[in-house]
C-alpha cells in the first residue's frame, strides 16, 4: 500500500503571517488545498493522511470532501519530525506499507513526478527522495553576511518531498534518531547507515518558506494549468 503522509502542523514563522502558510490563500484556494489536489492526481496513493496541530483552528472551516482517500489526524507534534512520526505511529499502516512524506507548503508538485517515483522506488530496498541538483555556486556566510568561503557543489542536491520509505522503518528511524539535525525523512534512514535513493524533481516544485514564494508558487500554478481558478 501506498500512502501519503502530509505534515501540515507548523506554524509558518518564517512567513511572517497570523494565519499558518498551510491555510494562506494561493489561487483562491487554501495552499494546503493545491497540495492535496495534486496528491488526489495520483493513483497510485491509497490513502492521503493529513497531519494537523491538535490546536489547529482553521482545517474545520474548509470543506475538504472533493478529497475522496483524505483522513486527518490531530496529532502534529512541535517539530516537523515529531508530525511525521506522530503520524506513522497513528495511522494503522502495515509495517512493509510505503509513506510517501510530503511537505503540506510544496503545492506545485507534479502528479507525475510522484508517480515515477513510485515505479522507480516500489522495489528499491532502502526507498529516496525527490531532489534536484545544485545548480548555484554555493557560499557558506560569515558574521557580517560576509562569504567565508565557496562550498563544493560537486554532487550536492536539494532534497524536496515527498521523500519514500518504509513505514515500520521510518518510524524506527525517526523514533532512534530525533534532534535539530534530523530536518527530513532521509536524513533519519541516513542515521541508521543507509543511503537513500535520488530521484529527479523539479525546479518548479518549491516549498513556501518566505512570503516571496507565495508569488512564484502562484506564477508556477498558473504555467502548469492547474485547475484551481487563477
Ligand atoms: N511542528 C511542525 C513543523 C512543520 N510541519 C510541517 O512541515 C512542513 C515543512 O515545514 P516548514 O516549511 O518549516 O513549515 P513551518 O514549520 O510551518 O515553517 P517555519 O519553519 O517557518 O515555522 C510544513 O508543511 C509544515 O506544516 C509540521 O507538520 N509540524
Ligand atoms: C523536508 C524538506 O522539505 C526537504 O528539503 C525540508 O527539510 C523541510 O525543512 P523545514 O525547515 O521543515 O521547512
Amino acid at each position: 500500500m501506498n500512502i501519503a503522509l502530509v505534515p501540515a502542523a507548523g506554524s509558518g514563522s518564517r512567513m511572517a503571517s497570523v494565519t499558518p502558510k498551510q491555510y494562506l490563500d494561493l489561487a483562491s484556494k487554501p495552499l494546503i488545498w493545491h497540495t492535496l489536489s495534486a496528491l488526489a492526481k495520483v493513483a497510485e496513493l491509497d490513502r492521503i493522511v493529513v497531519v494537523i496541530s491538535p490546536e489547529d483552528e482553521w482545517w474545520d472551516s474548509f470543506d475538504w470532501s472533493e478529497f475522496k482517500r483524505l483522513e486527518v489526524l490531530r496529532c502534529g507534534g512541535a517539530s516537523r519530525a515529531e508530525s511525521v512520526l506522530n503520524g506513522l505511529q497513528t495511522l494503522q499502516a502495515g509495517p512493509e506499507d510505503w509513506a510517501l512524506v510530503h511537505d503540506a507548503a510544496r503545492p506545485c508538485l507534479d502528479p507525475a513526478l510522484v508517480s515515477q517515483m513510485i515505479i522507480e522506488l516500489v522495489n528499491h530496498p532502502i526507498g529516496g527522495i525527490l531532489a534536484v541538483p545544485v545548480a548555484d555556486t554555493l557560499k557558506l556566510a560569515q558574521a557580517g553576511q560576509h562569504i567565508a568561503h565557496t562550498h563544493p557543489r560537486n554532487g550536492l542536491w536539494q532534497a524536496q518531498t515527498p521523500q519514500m520509505f518504509r513505514v515500520a522503518q521510518l518510524a524506527h528511524a525517526l523514533a532512534a534518531g530525533m534532534g535539530p539535525d534530523i530536518t527530513d525523512e532521509a536524513s533519519a534512514i541516513e542515521k541508521l547507515g543507509l543511503q537513500p535513493k535520488l530521484v529527479m524533481g523539479s525546479p518548479w516544485n518549491l516549498k513556501v518558506t518566505y512570503p516571496q514564494d507565495l508569488r512564484l508558487a502562484k506564477l508556477i500554478l498558473a504555467a502548469t494549468g492547474d485547475n484551481s481558478e487563477i
